[in-house]
């Protein structure tokens, strides 16, 4: 949390080491011994070609889907088999799409609610310490406030999230996973849909969070452009395994990665 910028990967463990991971969907594996890892306050581009496996892998670490084999070590704790919330709570989060529900609520609540620990959640500490449940409801209307102000969203703070346009959904969607205050978010595809003007927001925003609060990020990522110019290292994934891992330039003209988006399927 001190220092700007990537700490230096030689005096740190990665905060993120994915070790021989399998995901099965009956005989298709969709996932097939991959592993890599995620260095401290990086901005890590995962890529690879459609059906590579990186969703499908977002979702075993992240505890939405069960990995069938193979290791997830998040801050020196593992994690694979761990429920979302756990692992959340242990701060590693990822992006969601506004859901019909949350489209249908004001972008104020779509914040608050989610903030973890929720004061109201529990009627008994509700009865039991009314004065400390209001002052963490004040904490998260301020915490939503700032980071709706931050995002240029705060215009908007009364609006049905079902009203904004697709930049700013996926703008709202990053400012919520930051209510828990997490110390590494995932990405999917955070560019897909987005004109150009609040995508360069969104990315501004990842490198203010990364450089202010050492904040790591694991985004997939379709466009070279943005992963060219925005991350420190790539991960590139064909047929569920995981074929070159590196500097952005490197792993570009790795000829094993040009092959697998060639077609050439050389996992
Ligand atoms: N729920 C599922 N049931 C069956 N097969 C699945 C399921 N989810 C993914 N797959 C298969 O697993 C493989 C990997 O899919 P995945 O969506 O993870 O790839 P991806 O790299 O994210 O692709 P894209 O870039 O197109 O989003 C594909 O062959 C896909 O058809």
């Amino acid at each position: 949390m001190s220092e700007p910028g990537p700490p230096s990967a030689t005096l740190s463990p990665p905060l993120l080491r994915v070790e021989h991971v399998v995901k099965r969907f009956g005989g298709v594996r969709a996932v097939d011994d991959a592993s890599f890892a995620v260095e401290r306050g990086s901005i890590t581009a995962l890529i690879g070609p459609n059906g590579a496996g990186k969703t499908t892998l977002f979702n075993v670490v992240t505890g939405f889907q069960h990995g069938d084999g193979g290791t997830v070590v998040y801050d020196g704790r593992a994690i694979l088999g761990r429920p979302p919330w756990a692992i959340a709570r242990c701060g590693l989060v990822r992006t969601f799409q506004i859901t019909k529900a949350l489209a249908a609520m004001p972008v104020i609540d779509n914040m608050t609610l989610a903030a973890p620990h929720q004061p109201g959640e529990h009627i008994a500490t509700l009865l039991v310490r009314p004065r400390a449940t209001r002052r963490r409801e004040h904490e998260i209307e301020a915490r939503a406030g700032e980071l709706l102000e931050t995002f240029g969203l705060a215009a908007k703070r009364d609006d049905y999230a079902g009203t904004l346009s697709g930049g700013q959904r996926k703008l709202l969607e990053l400012a919520r996973v930051l209510m828990a205050e997490p110390r590494m978010v995932l990405l999917d595809e955070p560019m897909a849909g987005v004109n150009p003007t609040l995508g360069g927001k969104l990315l501004e925003h990842v490198h203010a969070l990364r450089e202010r609060d050492g904040t790591t990020f694991l985004l997939i990522e379709h466009d070279m452009e943005v992963v060219m110019g925005h991350s420190d290292r790539v991960v590139c994934m064909a047929q569920g395994a995981v074929i070159a891992e590196g500097a952005p330039e490197a792993v570009r003209n790795d000829p094993r990665v040009i092959d697998a988006y060639l077609g050439g399927g050389s996992a």
